[in-house]
């Protein structure tokens, strides 16, 4: 997991912590705050009802110490004529102008006897009986403000001694008074009161007012509240709770005032509700939405600080990332690469001497071919059979004749090019690609692989001889795909094994023949040349009309020392073929260069000397190098030096042998196209070419005055001649009529039988003397 994800994570979980215990503070707070808020009004009704309650005893008993100061009020007592008094008058003023509502008076002697009521004409009923407060004021009597229950309900009551001027105690003015006006003025402050009687009470209560008891409970104000009751009676009130209370069901908050009667035991509950919907909650309200927002901003600040830290550090990841994956991919394509090439080779190549096996050779083989296609070359596939490889292997064991296979692969490999191809494709078969070659020079590298196995393989201190059956191949004469190339090489393979072994044979029976026959024609070519068997013959020129000699040609001719006299067409054709023609044509001008200077030392007239010389020769790097030399060093006259060029060869590429022959011109020597009228010149490149004459083909004059067509083309190359301000001779000429012709065209210089043959260079000076 990178850097940046950690920080991401760490991040959101701080945020959860945050908010989550955000949150339960929140809660928390909210819930003290209102916990407060509802004690605080709890306290504030309970408060409320306890000064309303004190103002009401206190009024209570004002109103009975003011009786009890009252002059008619003691006057009757002592008098007892207690009918005249008339304090429901008094009530009626108090109800009128006070907040005293329903004051009832009663006045009691000092004997405990009830001698006067406001609210009924009953009297003359000793109290000390039953009323335990009255028994006791009687015995000590002092002023005493109380609320109790009587048997119509409960009320506010005060008891104040009357004393005589004497200060004698004479009686009691007892002040009772109801809870409505104590309800009304907490109704005005917005709460509900509900004024409940304790249950020991039930059987005092005999002539209750409002009659409605719920479990015993006596209710005092059921009209005043209808959903207290209901909320009572459905026990949602507990009386004896000290703090307060909530009715989620019917929206209220209650808290109950209890107060104890003389006996020190619960008498009355006062149960003071308000509705929640009234309770300003909007301060906590405020509060929670503060820390909500708070708590909001730093959540956000903190994702905003969490997401600037991670994205940062994600870009760290992913770059880190990036180059892990990169350096992964790059270690793995390495790793892929390196196995595909194991692959491949393995697939490829022989296991054993590490060569191309037959897959890789025919993949081989067929880009030989394609390339030999496009280059109009040809190829050799030699077929290798190892002879009596069975018998190595029963007599020294499959390890020496594996060592022997290996040994073998190596040495082959060392003959042959780099650009050639070794496989191994069976057991003891090997095969040879020779690209862009031809029949000798594979015989060449084969009679090389003879050669070398004549040397033997010293193996576990044994000298092996290895010998080889081989079946050559060639494209495109012997086929044209590789696999017909390879089968056909085979098949020549299996002539030699049976023409006796370690020996080659081609696919083609007389092309072997052929081959071998040209291969001693090499051989023989060099040793001519190293043993000076060739000879120049000079074939003389004449100017028809003088008769004298206008010219020589040198030509070729090889004493060869077992066939004799042996004429250019027998070996030139091959020697050109076999790139020994340079070689040829050197010997023929270091040769007639010299003979040339001699002559012309002697004083011959030998008119220009030309000699043959092949586009190879010219084309070979070094050829005017070699002609300036030999010229500097024979100090020849050039301009008695001329170069005959076949038409065919100098049209082959024209551009280049213009180059060449400009070359040559430079140096005084002038240059004759041979066999002219055959290799389809341009006239555009004639035109071009530093050429100074023009030799009409023999095939023209044979047949010529007596062949319309030869005539017409003679004329029409004698014409060109002229045009192009060319020199013009004709060869091969044999007759009189063919002489008397071209002589009548403009053709006056002949070189053929008819004249002369080739002659050695003692003829040859002997007719110079003669036509000289
Ligand atoms: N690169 C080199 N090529 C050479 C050289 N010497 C010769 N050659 C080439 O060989 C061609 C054949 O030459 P050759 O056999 O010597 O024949 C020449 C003449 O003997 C023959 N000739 C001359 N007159 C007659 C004739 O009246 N009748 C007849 N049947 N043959 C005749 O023609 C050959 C000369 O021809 P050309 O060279 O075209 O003038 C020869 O053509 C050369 O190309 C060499 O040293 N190097």
């Amino acid at each position: 997991m990178g850097r940046g994800f950690k920080v991401f994570v760490t991040g959101i979980t701080l945020i959860a912590v945050i908010v989550g215990f955000s949150y339960i503070y929140t809660m928390q707070r909210v819930d003290s705050m209102t916990v407060k808020k509802y004690l605080d009004i709890s306290q504030e009704m309970r408060s409320e009802l306890e000064l309303l309650i004190q103002e009401k005893s206190e009024a209570v008993l004002l109103v009975g110490l003011t009786l009890s100061h009252d002059k008619t009020v003691n006057t009757l007592l002592r008098s007892k004529k207690y009918n005249k008094l008339q304090l429901d008058n008094l009530s009626r003023l108090l109800q009128k102008y006070t907040s005293l509502k329903n004051v009832w008076f009663q006045i009691i002697d000092k004997h405990g006897t009830s001698v006067y009521r406001s609210w009924t004409s009953k009297h003359g009923d000793n109290l000390t009986d039953f009323r335990l407060d009255v028994a006791k004021m009687i015995r000590l009597p002092k002023v005493m403000s109380t609320i109790s229950v009587g048997k119509f309900d409960m009320t506010f009551k005060s008891m104040v001694p009357v004393y005589d001027k004497y200060d004698r105690f004479i009686g009691i003015i007892e002040t009772l008074a109801k809870f409505d006006s104590l309800v009304s003025k907490l109704k005005i402050k917005g709460y509900e009161t509900l004024i409940i009687v304790d249950k020991h009470y039930r059987d005092q209560l005999t002539e209750s007012i409002s009659n409605v008891f719920v479990d015993d409970y006596y209710i005092a104000n059921p009209q005043d509240n209808d959903t207290l009751v209901k909320a009572f009676q459905n026990h949602l009130i507990d009386l004896n709770s000290d703090t307060y209370q909530i009715d989620k069901q019917d929206g209220y908050l209650y808290t109950v005032l209890k107060i104890d009667g003389i006996d020190n035991r619960p008498m009355a509950y006062f149960v003071i509700s308000k509705p929640l919907s009234e309770i300003d909650m909007s301060a906590i309200y405020e509060t929670r939405d503060n820390i909500i927002k708070t708590l909001v901003l730093i959540s956000i600040f903190l994702l905003v600080l969490i997401y600037i830290i991670y994205s940062v550090n994600y870009k760290k990841f992913i770059q880190q990332q990036n180059e892990l994956l990169e350096e992964t991919v790059e270690e793995k394509t390495e790793e892929l690469q390196k196995q595909s090439k194991k692959m491949q080779y393995l697939a490829h190549h022989d296991s054993l001497t590490a060569l191309p096996n037959k897959n890789l050779f025919l993949d081989r083989l067929k880009q030989a071919i394609k390339h030999a296609k496009r280059q109009h070359n040809s190829l050799g596939v030699l077929f290798l059979d190892l002879d009596r490889f069975k018998e190595i292997n029963d007599t020294y064991g499959h390890d020496v004749g594996d060592e022997l296979l290996r040994r073998i692969s190596q040495r082959l490999q060392e003959i042959v090019r780099d650009d050639d191809t070794v496989a191994r494709i069976g057991g003891d078969e090997f095969t040879v690609i020779l690209p862009n070659t031809d029949q000798v020079n594979v015989v060449k590298v084969v009679e090389k692989i003879f050669e070398d196995m004549k040397r033997p393989f010293i193996l576990s201190g044994v000298d092996i001889h290895a010998t080889f059956s081989v079946g050559i191949s060639i494209y495109k004469q012997d086929g044209e795909t590789p696999d017909i190339l390879l089968r056909n090489a085979d098949t020549a393979m299996y002539k030699a094994k049976d023409s006796g072994k370690n020996t080659y044979q081609f696919y083609n029976q007389q092309m072997t023949e052929l081959v071998r026959k040209r291969l001693q024609l090499d051989t023989d070519i060099r040793n001519g040349l190293k043993n000076g068997e060739f000879e120049a013959y000079y074939q003389p020129k004449i100017d028809a009309t003088t008769l004298r000699v206008a010219g020589l040609e040198a030509l070729i001719r090889w004493n060869h020392p077992t066939k004799g006299l042996l004429y250019p067409v027998e070996f030139i054709p091959f020697a050109e073929e076999i790139g020994l023609i340079t070689e040829i044509d050197q010997y023929m001008l270091t040769h007639c260069v010299n003979q040339l200077v001699e002559w012309e030392a002697a004083g011959y007239h030998t008119g220009k000397l030309s000699i043959n010389v092949s586009t190879k020769k010219l084309e070979s790097d070094n050829f005017r190098s070699e002609l300036y030399r030999l010229i500097e060093k024979s100090r020849v006259n050039t301009d008695l030096l001329e170069l005959e060029i076949l038409e065919s060869q100098i049209m082959r590429d024209p551009e280049h042998s213009i180059d060449i022959l400009r070359s040559v011109r430079s140096l005084g020597i002038s240059i004759s196209i041979d066999d002219f009228g055959t290799g389809y010149s341009s006239l555009s490149y004639l035109k071009k070419l530093p050429v100074s004459k023009l030799k009409i083909d023999r095939s023209f004059i044979i047949d010529v005055p007596e062949d319309e067509d030869d005539v017409a083309i003679v004329r029409t190359i004698i014409s060109l001649a002229k045009n192009l301000k060319l020199e013009i001779i004709a060869e091969g000429v044999e007759t009189e009529g063919q002489v008397e012709f071209l002589v009548q065209e403009g053709c006056r210089n002949i070189q053929g039988y008819y004249y002369s043959k080739a002659l050695t260079k003692t003829e040859c000076e002997a007719f110079m003397k003669k036509h000289g």
